[in-house]
Order: structure tokens, then sequence, then C-alpha cells
């Protein structure tokens, strides 16, 4: 057995006491960088090709990225007839800068502003990886090999960019494995690049501080990120970027936490598709933004083309947990939540802060209805299946036949093992409490007040075959009751008696509710009539029928004949 964590030494912390970003919070938006058309095309199994990158890019333009890293030029024909395409066709709105990465080797340099000729704005990435570890065994360089890698690499860009100046150029420079690096060796480097970009005197530098590997816990990042910005000479002059990856799943907190650093940029790509793991996740960053008041600047309620475009592309399903954009991500199935969203979303009125159990944002924002939000399996409630009949069927139960459904459909959950639809619910609910036993059909009704109460006469059964039931009581209710009785040698007691009116969009006007003791047997009913006493006299002969059925008692008419 191999499995042993001696092989592996922990990160260690950053002695900073100073440490000013744990008491911050992110008020706006940082700078967005999308870098799915480069990071994220590395990561495939199937490369992108160039019209692909067209509709990729195209969506993220839309979307309101205005950095977008479309390939590494120098290193795929694909990338550069992209970039090519990109420039010849105009297909870069004025308010969007393409992006472009290339390792520090001069060839590559010279074929990146190749590809770039004729671009009005331009990021030029140029990277080198600063970590012992890429020091030792991968460049076998010293710490001044590899700053001078870093730093003739700048010169070599700076010149280029000097030979194309009708262009408006940014430069960029990424300490490849920064996290991994000694954090004041990685600052010599920064410093010995913008040494020669000079950013005081003008040029746009962007400082890209990359979690090449997620080594450590978000805060020690953090630590990182906020030395760097501490430290650096030119701070004012440069903006700060941070690439991070999700190898120990937290890309996206490393960001957030970078960017309460001082980090005014971040790299990611669209649902977090990346090298490995993946990269830092643009989707969940902008939205855990937007969920705490901040406009993220990125039209998120595509999230439907989003997701599709995603798909296509990588061949990778988005996880149904995914942040925001999962299926289930806003379905509750357990009692308890739907209990609390139904109560919530009852109250919560258009224009009110957002303040719904469960929710951390509201699903129509990204284009999801409420209908996916409560579904049926054994571990819901009585405040789950009453939602769903609320809101697929516009019935309103008492929550004493609430508790009674749901009992019945956590059954059918339990044996069927799987969810309930609300099809189903619903079907259940006719078949145990709303149809009408054969012979117990409410024909007429006659109601007479007098002194001693009411009097009714009440015909009952199926066409040409009805029976009339007379009977007295306090009111028509307690009248039937006593028809029945006489009729049946019965002692009927009314239990739970609930009468509500319907919803204008429905064909019956009043639902009246009912449970009934008869001896030892107790049975629910519920009737939909033209008005309330129809439907009271329908829901007592509606459950009157059921005991009959099960008592062998034959329906009035039926006696009759
Ligand atoms: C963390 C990141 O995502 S970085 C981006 C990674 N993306 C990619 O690599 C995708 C595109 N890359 C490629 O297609 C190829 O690597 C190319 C075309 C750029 C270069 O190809 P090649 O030169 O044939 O091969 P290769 O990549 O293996 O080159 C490695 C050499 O470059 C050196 N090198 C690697 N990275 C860098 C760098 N950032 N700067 C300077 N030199 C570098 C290595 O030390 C090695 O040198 P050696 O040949 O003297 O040992
Ligand atoms: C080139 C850099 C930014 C990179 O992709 C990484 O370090 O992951």
């Amino acid at each position: 057995m191999s499995f042993d964590h001696r092989k592996y030494a922990p990160f260690p912390v950053v002695d900073k006491p100073d440490r000013r970003w744990p008491s911050r919070r992110i008020e706006k938006a940082p700078l967005w960088a999308a870098v799915d058309l480069r990071d994220g095309n590395q990561a495939l199994i199937k490369p992108m090709n160039v019209a692909q990158k067209k509709r990729f890019f195209q969506l993220l333009v839309e979307l309101g990225y205005k950095e977008i890293e479309v390939g590494f030029p120098s290193a795929s024909q694909i990338d550069y007839d992209f970039c090519r395409a990109l420039i010849e066709d105009d297909l870069v709105p004025d308010d969007v800068s393409i992006q472009v990465l290339t390792q520090a080797r001069q060839e590559l340099i010279e074929r990146t502003f190749e590809s770039l000729q004729g671009a009005k704005k331009a990021i030029v990435h140029i990277y080198n990886a600063t970590s012992p570890t890429f020091r030792q065994q991968v460049f076998n360089v010293d710490k001044e090999g590899c700053k001078k890698i870093a730093a003739q690499a700048a010169q070599w860009v700076r010149d280029c960019a000097a030979a194309q100046p009708d262009t408006d150029w940014s430069f960029q420079y990424s300490p490849e494995t920064f996290s991994a690096t000694e954090t004041d060796f990685a600052i010599e480097v920064i410093d010995a690049v913008n040494d020669v970009w000079r950013p005081d005197q003008g040029q746009r530098v962007i400082i890209n501080l990359p979690a090449t590997v997620e080594v450590s816990t978000p805060n020690v990042f953090a630590d990182q990120v906020e030395t760097v910005n501490d430290n650096i000479r030119y701070r004012e002059h440069v903006l700060i970027s941070v690439h991070t990856h999700d190898d120990r799943g937290c890309g996206v907190a490393a960001a957030e936490l970078a960017v309460m650093a001082g980090a005014d940029r971040v790299e990611g790509t669209l649902l977090g598709n990346g090298e490995r793991t993946g990269n830092m996740d643009l989707v969940t960053a902008g939205m855990n933004l937007y969920a705490q008041g901040i406009d993220p600047e990125i039209d998120f309620s595509r999230m439907k083309e989003i997701i599709a475009l995603v798909e296509e592309i990588t061949e990778i399903q988005t996880h149904p947990r995914h942040p925001y954009a999962g299926d289930l991500v806003f379905t509750a199935f357990s009692g308890s939540h739907q209990d609390a969203i139904r109560k919530c979303l009852a109250q919560y009125k258009p224009g009110d802060t957002w303040r719904v159990a469960y929710l951390p944002i509201d699903p129509h924002d990204l284009g999801r209805r409420y209908e996916e939000v409560v579904r049926i399996n054994s571990q819901s409630g009585k405040g789950g299946v009453a939602h769903v009949l609320e809101r697929d069927f516009g019935l309103t139960l008492p929550r004493w036949l609430q508790q009674e459904l749901a009992l019945v459909v956590q059954q059918d959950a339990e044996e069927d093992g799987g969810e309930i639809t609300g099809e189903r619910i619903h079907r259940r609910f006719n078949g145990d409490y709303l149809n009408v036993p054969a012979g117990w059909t409410l024909r007429s009704y006659d109601l007479h007040r007098t002194d001693a109460g009411v009097k009714a006469s009440i015909s009952v059964g199926e066409k040409g075959d009805t029976v009339d039931l007379n009977g007295q009581g306090e009111g028509a209710v307690g009248a039937l009751v006593d028809a029945l009785n006489r009729r049946h040698g019965w002692q009927i007691r009314v239990e739970a008696f609930d009468e509500s009116s319907l919803g204008d969009d429905t064909e019956a006007n009043a639902m009246a509710c009912v449970r009934v003791r008869v001896g030892e047997r107790v049975q629910s009913a519920v009737a939909l009539a033209a008005d309330t006493t129809a439907a009271a006299l329908q829901a007592i002969l509606c459950a009157a029928g059921r005991v009959a059925e099960t008592a062998d008692v034959e329906a009035p008419a039926r006696a009759q004949a």
C-alpha cells in the first residue's frame, strides 16, 4: 500500500501579522479577464477550431467581458488564424482588448506580435515559471537566471511593440507558479520586468499572479497577494491580476480573498473549465457578487446560453450541483426547506430585498422557474406537497389535509424510491379525496330555514337514478348528516370542515374539505362546486360514499332500487 501522507510537505505559513485583507469587503466588480479561449482551450481533449472560438468570443463580448485571452498564437496555427480573423474581420469591439499568451522566448514573442498586426488594442502576456521546483528541475537556472528570462522577454516585448506603434498595447507578465514561489523573489522578478516596461511612464502593465497549481488555503494566497501589493515598485501604475486554479477546490475563494488583498483584476473561465480541476469560475465569482447586491457588470441572465455553449464546446456536462448553474441548485426536496421556501416566497413582493430561505438568489434572475424549486420525494413534507398543489393546480388545502395528503405521498415516494411529480400528487389527491364515488353525486338541494334550524331535501345519485335525502340540522351540512344517519343508522361526526372560494381562473367557485368519523372509520373528502353550500354537501356525500364503499353499504339511489 503506497498511500502515505509523509510523501508530502506542508505549505509554509506566511508570517504576516499586519495583514489587512481579512477585514476588507469587496464593494465593486474587479476587472474580469476571460481566458476560456486560451487556458480553458488548452485543457480540452478536442481544442476549439476557429469557428468555435468565434462563437465563444462573441458570447463573451455580449456578456460584457472587456479583456479576453484569445489564444497562444505562436504555438498553434488555429490560434494564429483566429487572431488574424478577429483583426481582419473587425470582430473586436472598440472597448474590448484581445489578449494573447506566449512563453518568454524571442521567436515566440515575435510570432505573437506578427499575429496581432493591425489590432486596435491588445494585451501581450508573457510568462515564465519562478518557483524552486521549476528553477531547479525544469529550467535549471538559479534565481538570477530566472529573473533574466523574465526581464529579457520584457525587453523583446517592448521592442516588438515599438515596431507596431499603431496598436494600443498593454503588457502582461505572469510569474507562473507564483503561489509556490518565495514571495520576496516573485517581487524581485516583477520589479525587474517593470524596470523594463516602466508603467510609471505611461505603459499599461498588468502583473498577473497565478496560483498555477493551488497549493495552499486561500488565506495564504491572499497574504501572498497583499505582500506583492504592498511591496512591488510602481504599484500605483500597474494592475494586479490573479489567475487561480481549483486544485484544492478553492479557486473562487482564493480569487475573492485576493481581491480583498488588493488585486484589481481576476482571470477565469465560464463554469471553470481549465487544466486539471479547472480555472477560477467566472460564473460563480460574478454571481457571488450579484448575490451580495454588487453589479458584476456581466449579464448572467443568459445563463442558459452560457451553459449550452460551454457544454457543446468543452464536451463536459455541467454538474447538477454547480453553483448557480446546475440543474438542481434551485431545487429543494427536503421538507423543512420546502416549507421555509414556500412561506418566504408567499411573502416576497417584487421590489423587496430578496430574503428567501435556502435560495441565495432569485431563480428568475437566471431564467429559472419557481416550478423547479420544490420537487417531491420521500424527504419532502406537507409544506412541499401543499406548495406543488397550490402552484400547479391552484388548490390551497387546510393544514390538517396537507398533513394527511403528505403522509400518503410520502408512502408513494418511499415505495417508488424516487421523485413524485406534481401530476402524480394531483392524481393521488383526486383519487383519494376529490373523485365522487358512484351514486353519491349531489344533483340538487332545497333548504328551508325554520325556528328549529334548517330542513334540507337533497337529491343524490346519478342522472336518471336519484333519491331525495331529507334531514334537519343547524345548517345544510348538519341536515345532510342527519339524513345520512337516519338512512344508514350511522353516527357521523364532522371532525374538520373548511371551505374556501377559488381563484377566478378555475371552473368551480368554491372548495370544501371535510373529515368525518363514522364509528372507528375516519374519512376525508374534498369537493369543488359552483357555490360553497354545494361544495360542502358534496364533500360530505363524498366522504359518506367512501365509508359506504368499504362498509358494503349501497349508495342511496341504488339501495332504493
Ligand atoms: C500554466 C500555463 O498554462 S502556461 C501555458 C501553457 N500552454 C501551452 O504550453 C500551450 C501551447 N504550447 C505549445 O504549443 C508549445 O509548448 C510551444 C509551441 C509554445 C513550444 O513548443 P516547443 O518549444 O516545441 O516545446 P516545449 O513547450 O516542450 O518547450 C519547452 C522549452 O521551453 C522552455 N520554456 C517553457 N516555458 C517557458 C517560458 N514560459 N518561457 C521561456 N521558456 C520556456 C522550457 O524550459 C524548454 O526548454 P528546453 O527546450 O531548453 O528544455
Ligand atoms: C500563464 C499563466 C497565467 C497560467 O495559465 C497559469 O499559471 O495557470
